[in-house]
């Protein structure tokens, strides 16, 4: 069996177009379009890579973007004082600080300062606090984009047994969370976990965020499984996921490549994200489509 190949590049093309579009109504009927505020301290270069990305994909939704780059010497206290200034500006709907952030800074009390309604990364403890009580909330990117790509492969993913490899408040235990709610009998592996493979064995869809270059063998895969490869590591060889892709898409029924799976639909909920929040914002109703 050869697996289908999940085009997450074009899935996210599609949903980055549904936007634009929203974005041009928004515009003509109301005269104004939404705002993302991205943050970036010091200069580490994959970060500088992931913030062009997003600047360029803003620019192309026809939203507002505010590029916001801080000296990696910046003082929490200098951090908090853009926040709270991007929190108070009406132009702006979303912010985003791209993480890591250096060691002086506090990352929980920066995330915890952006205003709830703008956290579009979905990470701020009330955020992930309604996602796990069923309210409301702003649903992290990458999880987010997880769970459309699921959607799309299998339709209903009720009773289906998936297992997450990886606990990061970030992606893992969002991806749990949003997958739980779908009814789906979930597993969560993490450093600690015994039997990895074992585990793999028994799901029938397998989201690999760990950072460990293909982690997850071929034969680790039950014949059929839909495997999601969040994984995004940087090797000699070039850019490869946490999953031996070659191996698996002998087993699975669909996989995700790494590039041009997960990473395109991360940047197109972020910007589905700020359109949420937007429209959220301005009382307006959410267009269909963008949310879990
Ligand atoms: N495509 C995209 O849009 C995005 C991709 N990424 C990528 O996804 C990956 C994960 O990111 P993130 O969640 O932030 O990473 P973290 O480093 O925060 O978390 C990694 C998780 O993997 C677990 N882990 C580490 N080694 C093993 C192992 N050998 N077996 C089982 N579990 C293990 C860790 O366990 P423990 O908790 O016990 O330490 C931890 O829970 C990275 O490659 C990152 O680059 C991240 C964000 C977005
Ligand atoms: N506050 C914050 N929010 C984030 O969402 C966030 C962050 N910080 N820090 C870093 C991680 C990582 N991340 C990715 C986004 C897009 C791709 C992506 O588009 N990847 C392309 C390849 C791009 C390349 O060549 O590097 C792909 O997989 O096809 C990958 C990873 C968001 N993150």
């Amino acid at each position: 069996m050869s697996a289908r190949i999940i085009d997450g590049r074009a899935r996210a093309a599609e949903l980055r177009a549904q936007i634009a579009t929203e974005v041009g109504t928004l515009k003509s009927e109301h005269g104004w379009v939404p705002g993302l505020a991205v943050v970036l301290v010091g200069s580490d270069p994959a970060s500088e890579v992931y913030v062009r990305m997003k600047g360029k994909a803003t620019a192309e939704a026809g939203m507002a973007g505010f590029e916001h780059r801080l000296p990696s010497t910046v003082t929490q206290a200098a951090l908090l004082d853009l926040i709270a200034r991007l929190n108070a500006d009406p132009a702006v709907h979303g912010i985003l600080v791209q993480l890591p952030l250096p060691p002086q800074i506090d990352e929980a009390a920066v995330i915890d300062a952006i205003a709830i309604a703008k956290d579009v990364d979905g990470f701020h403890v009330q955020n992930a606090g309604r996602l796990a009580t069923g309210q409301a909330a702003m649903v992290p990117c990458t999880p987010l984009g997880c769970l459309m790509l699921l959607r799309a492969e299998l339709g209903s993913l009720e009773g289906r047994d998936a297992l997450v490899i990886g606990r990061s408040n970030i992606v893992g235990k969002p991806m749990a969370q949003l997958l739980i709610r779908d009814s789906a009998t979930v597993t969560v592996a993490h450093s600690r976990s015994r039997d990895l493979p074992g585990l793999c064995r028994r799901a029938e869809i397998v989201i690999a965020a760990v950072g460990r270059p293909r982690l997850v063998q071929g034969d680790w895969l039950k014949p059929g499984a839909v495997v999601i490869d969040v994984g995004v590591n940087r090797t000699p060889e070039g850019l490869v996921g946490d999953v031996d892709f070659e191996a698996a898409r002998q087993v699975a029924s669909a996989i995700t490549p790494v590039p041009g799976g997960v990473g395109p639909m991360t940047i197109a909920c972020l910007l589905a994200n700020t359109l949420t929040a937007a429209c959220r914002s301005a009382g307006l109703p959410e267009p269909q489509g963008l949310t879990a």
